[in-house]
Parts: C-alpha cells; sequence; structure tokens
C-alpha cells in the first residue's frame, strides 16, 4: 500500500495580464512573441486564404488562450507544477471540474485519475482545449509524484534508454541550427495554395537557398501548420524531393485523415510524412496509426493527454514500426523521449527573434530549463521534471475555490 501524503489542493493559475491587453509573451505559450520574430513572419497556416489573417498568426488569435500553470500540493506541503497553454478557459476546467478527482487522493493513482478526469469531460471534452487541461494536470501529477518520491520522472516511466538526447531544431535559419550542432532544421513553410503558383515557387526557393548553406546530408524538414489542401501538399512534396526534404509536416487539417492516408501513398519514396501535432489521445492517435497516415506521430504532450497517455500512444507507435518525435514541450518531452526506443530523437523549437541561438523553450517561465548544447542533452536526473517555477512571473487565479 502507498504511504505517499494525500493531495491537498489543485490550483490553476494563468500568467497576468499587464494592463495593455496583451499576453506577456513567451512561457508556454511559445506563439505569443513579440513584432519580428520569426515564428509569426507571414507563416502558411489554414487562415492564410483570408489575406488579412496572412501576416501574422496573432491576427487571428493564435496567442489569445495564453498559458496555464497547474499547482497540486500535497498535505506534507510538497507541490508539484506544469506548464501549457490553455489559459482561463483551461484555468476555469481544472478549478471547477477536474480538480474534484485529485483532492483527498492519493498522488499514485495516475490511471485513475486520468480516466475519471477524461470520462467526466467526454461529453463536452475529448480533443483541444479540455484535453490540453488535463494534460497540464496529469504533468503536475508526475511532477509531483517524482519530488515525493525523490525521482526524476524518467526513472518513474522506465529508465533512459539511452544516456542524452539527440536533436533537430526548428525555426527559420536551418543554417543557423546546423553551426549549432543540431542534427537537422525544421522550416515554416511560409506560402499556401492562397499564394499560387508564385508562392509555391518561393517556397522551394527558401528549401533550395538552405540546402545550399547546409549541404547535401543535413536533414531539411517543411512544417505546413495544417495550411495545405492534397493536391498542393502532393506538389510540394515532389518538388521538394528533389532538395532531399526529409519530411513533409502537418500538411493538412488534423482532421483529414483520408487526406493523410492518400499523402503517405503519394508521397515521393523516401519521403516521411509526419503528423499529429494537434491530434489527442490513444483514439486520435489510432486513427492515425491504422490508416497509415504517416510515418512519424508528433503529439504534443502538454496537448495529447499528458505523460499518462503519452505512454499509450507511444506503445501503439511502436507496435506499428511508427516513430514517435513529440512536438516541443521541453522537459515534458525530454522526460519521455529519452525512455522509449522508437523516439530515437527529440525537437527543439528555437525561440530566438531570429532563430540564430539557442534560448530554453518556455523562457522566462521555468528555472533551470535545461537546452542543448551542440545539439545534445542529459537529461538531468532532478526529482520530477527537474525544473522550477519563475516567481518573478506574476500569476493570476481566476477561479479559486
Ligand atoms: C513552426 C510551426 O509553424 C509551429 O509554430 C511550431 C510547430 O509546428 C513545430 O514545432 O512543429
Ligand atoms: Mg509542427
Amino acid at each position: 500500500m502507498s504511504r505517499l501524503p494525500r493531495i491537498k489542493h489543485v490550483r490553476a493559475f494563468v500568467v497576468k495580464n499587464d494592463g495593455t491587453g496583451a499576453n506577456q509573451g513567451g512561457g508556454a505559450d511559445y506563439h505569443d512573441q513579440g513584432d519580428g520574430h520569426w515564428i509569426d513572419d507571414h507563416i502558411a497556416t489554414p487562415m492564410a486564404k483570408y489575406p488579412e489573417y496572412r501576416q501574422s498568426r496573432r491576427s487571428f488569435g493564435i496567442n489569445v488562450l495564453g498559458t496555464l500553470v497547474v499547482e497540486i500540493e500535497a498535505d506534507n506541503g510538497v507541490v508539484g507544477f506544469a506548464v501549457t497553454t490553455g489559459g482561463e478557459p483551461a484555468a476555469y476546467i481544472v478549478e471547477k471540474h477536474l480538480a474534484r478527482f485529485l483532492e483527498g487522493r492519493d498522488p499514485s493513482e495516475v490511471e485513475k485519475i486520468w480516466d475519471q478526469m477524461y470520462f467526466s469531460t467526454q461529453y463536452y471534452g475529448r480533443k483541444g482545449l479540455v484535453v490540453n487541461a488535463i494534460s497540464g494536470v496529469d504533468l503536475a501529477l508526475w511532477d509531483l509524484l517524482g519530488r515525493l518520491r525523490q525521482e526524476p520522472v524518467f526513472a518513474m516511466l522506465g529508465g533512459a534508454v539511452r544516456d542524452e538526447l539527440t536533436f533537430y531544431a526548428t525555426g527559420a535559419r536551418p543554417d543557423k541550427a546546423k553551426e549549432l550542432g543540431f542534427i537537422g532544421g525544421k522550416m515554416p513553410l511560409h506560402h499556401g495554395p492562397a499564394e499560387g503558383e508564385e508562392g509555391l515557387r518561393k517556397n522551394l526557393a527558401e528549401l533550395e537557398a538552405m540546402r545550399n548553406a547546409c549541404g547535401d546530408d543535413f536533414w531539411l524538414m517543411f512544417d505546413c501548420w495544417m495550411a495545405l489542401d492534397l493536391n498542393y501538399a502532393t506538389r510540394l512534396a515532389h518538388e521538394a524531393h528533389k532538395l532531399g526534404l526529409k519530411w513533409i509536416e502537418e500538411a493538412l487539417s488534423p482532421d483529414d485523415y483520408w487526406g493523410y492516408q492518400a499523402l503517405k501513398k503519394n508521397a515521393p519514396k523516401g519521403m516521411l510524412v509526419t503528423t499529429g501535432e494537434h491530434e489527442a489521445t490513444r483514439w486520435g492517435f489510432r486513427m492515425l496509426l491504422e490508416m497509415e497516415c504517416c510515418d512519424i506521430i508528433q503529439p504534443d504532450v502538454g496537448w495529447c493527454g499528458g505523460v499518462t497517455e503519452l505512454q499509450k500512444i507511444s506503445a501503439l507507435a511502436d507496435s506499428k514500426g511508427v516513430l514517435m518525435i513529440p512536438h516541443g514541450s521541453s522537459v515534458y518531452s525530454y522526460h519521455f523521449v529519452v525512455t522509449r526506443h522508437n523516439s530515437p530523437f527529440a525537437e527543439f523549437l528555437m525561440m530566438a527573434p531570429g532563430a540564430d541561438e539557442v534560448v530554453p523553450m518556455f523562457h522566462p517561465q521555468l528555472i533551470g530549463e535545461p537546452v542543448p548544447v551542440n545539439g545534445k542533452l542529459k537529461v538531468p536526473d532532478t526529482p520530477g521534471f527537474g525544473v522550477e517555477l519563475n516567481r518573478d512571473i506574476a500569476l493570476h487565479r481566476p477561479y479559486a475555490r
């Protein structure tokens, strides 16, 4: 029988608004960056068919939710926490609905707690914001468990299968990523179908410039952020294959399983089709896997259901011989990736405005957030996820009970 202290309190915070109407920027809501940042510079999106929403993703509200911070306190005073996106609506769900399945409970009951959070919200949840909120709670629970047991999360997940992680970088400057020691560079696609043949030519010219700058062996990938249709994606894949594109990512709507199935069938031999960043739970990933939609799945552990669900998603992928390379999510993904053979490398999102230097992904929200050096990282073996919350960033608890 577990002798762990009981969970006393669950609290959900958002990053306090600075009064300007804007969020404070950065942190877990990594799309919430200022003007001139590569991550908001004319990136192809499903909204780019409307010219007024083409130049900036903030213009259509990509940063509207902001950051969610979940804290779980045990009755001996130990506090676990996690950060993800979801902001105030997710804070409402955590405080008003999910907290009841944790308070008074043994924190080692992760499976039962997940099951109750998921099935109690299923009538209005299943994906998106609700599973995002569940993920935040689940990650905070694993952090608490690690702190109580004085073990890093990766040890509780079965232990590391390799000494260090190897990273590719996502950002607008794969050439800089190569200099910094990464194994590849994933570029944002800048032009979608609404920009026609000229846009397609510009996309290919950017890839060609990076191929020339990086040499033949460096991995180059395109992140299409759900912006394309099947015809455009198939054409892009074939043209980009001539320039050695390693994979085409999230080309279509996450709901278009049939489109992904066709894209994978039609893509040039040797080019990988990847997706899953906006997919959730074992059931969503089962669709991608059974319909043979992709070669690599890319769940975000802060959005897909947390570590408890990621274990199931990973096992499904492994049974099909599919790799799982999680989307971003910093320490929350590092602690998982290091424990799995079918996750041989990891993503690092370049959060420097020019994508030309390594800064912690959730900067400035976490203290002690590790970053790759020369494209490699040994996951620290401090308890939980091994990071602390930067208390200098003002938090607000809108639904305190
Ligand atoms: C660069 C992409 O548009 C997005 O901001 C991040 C992403 O999808 C990824 O890291 O993968
Ligand atoms: Mg992506």
